[in-house]
């Protein structure tokens, strides 16, 4: 790289044409060269060349052998968004890159959403939406009642730093908190948010009103919620999943919605994205169903850019890296 010349960093965004929303391009455009997939495509051997850094804003691409191949001096993938369960981790450091996520940013806006579905789908605000813009609706509130969120038993699965977020709300609703994590919180951090520990899954299937998933995507919490786990929760509980989509067994869930084996779900996640439009979950009056939007806010999206942009300067300073992710 020339003296005075800016890093290169190709940008994948969804589509892979546009770039970047503007005032986050003029962020990154502080620090790096922007190339955008359709500049890349059109192009040459000497660009790739230059090619640093992967930003990886708002998509799941796939990242692949020939694409790495292709680009002799990358350094580093910077995802925005926490979850890097689309990115192949062994077969991306087996190149000597790193990878990045950007865990502050998502908390906040992914534990709002886990509460806003919660609450949604407890009082049926959807429905409740589409009755009051129906002219024709006869509105009898007692056809349609709902449940209450308030000293409700809330079991969180995944007490991460999204998880905690949940329960420090769930406290402001007098919710009794359970939580299933693969290592206890640390003593202080549960009583300050009044979460207690069941060290099997069932225990928490059973007791709670709402169970939130919040786990990462890995093969252990792959379909982690099937057949067997949702006969174990009570028929007025509500599932909700602000995790990934595959980290319930689908056609399960669709069976347990349609036989009332539980009340309802609401799920930021589906698997695949968007659902074909058929499918069964589509057509489900006990089913919210929200595009992945845990982190879709004006300010999450400049907070996971600015995380990023620490991310790629450090790595390619060969300094410590505030949010690398490592391969298992
Ligand atoms: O899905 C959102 C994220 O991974 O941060």
């Amino acid at each position: 790289m020339a003296e005075g010349e800016l890093p290169s960093v190709l940008i994948l965004d969804i589509g892979g044409t546009h770039g970047v929303l503007e005032d986050l391009a003029a962020l990154l455009k502080k620090h790096f060269h922007l190339i955008t997939m359709k500049e890349f495509l059109g192009n040459k051997e000497e660009m790739r060349k230059k090619i640093q850094s992967i930003f990886v804003f708002e998509c799941r691409p796939t990242i692949d052998r020939e694409l790495l191949e292709s680009l002799p001096n990358l350094k580093v993938i910077a995802n925005s968004g926490v979850g890097v369960d689309h990115l192949d981790l062994k077969m991306i450091s087996s190149f000597g890159v790193k990878v990045t996520n950007t865990p502050h940013a998502v908390a906040d806006p992914t534990a709002d959403i886990g509460m806003a579905l919660m609450l949604a789908s407890a009082r049926r605000l959807v429905e409740g939406c589409h009755i009051a813009l129906s002219p024709d609706t006869k509105y009898f509130a007692v056809d349609w009642l709902g449940v209450e969120v308030t000293r409700a038993t809330l079991g969180i699965i995944g007490m991460g730093s999204i998880g905690y977020k949940v329960a420090q709300r769930a406290r402001a609703f007098n919710m009794r908190i359970l939580y299933h994590n693969r290592n206890r919180r640390r003593k202080e951090d549960e009583e300050a948010v009044g979460a207690h520990y069941c060290a099997k899954m069932e225990d928490l299937l059973q007791q709670s009103d709402f169970v939130m998933l919040v786990v990462n995507l890995t093969p252990e919490t792959h379909k982690l919620i099937g057949k067997k786990e949702l006969g174990l929760m009570k028929p007025t509980a509500t599932l909700i999943n602000i995790s990934r989509g595959a980290v319930i067994d689908q056609d399960a869930l669709v069976e347990a919605l349609q036989n009332k084996v539980i009340r309802a779900a609401a799920l930021d996640v589906t698997y695949p994205e968007p659902l074909p439009r058929d499918h069964p979950l589509l057509n489900l009056s006990n089913v919210i169903i929200t595009p992945h939007i845990g982190t879709a806010t004006v300010q999450a999206i400049r907070m996971m850019a600015e995380e990023a942009i620490a991310n790629m300067l450090a790595a390619l300073n060969d300094q410590p890296i505030p949010s690398e992710v490592f391969p298992k």
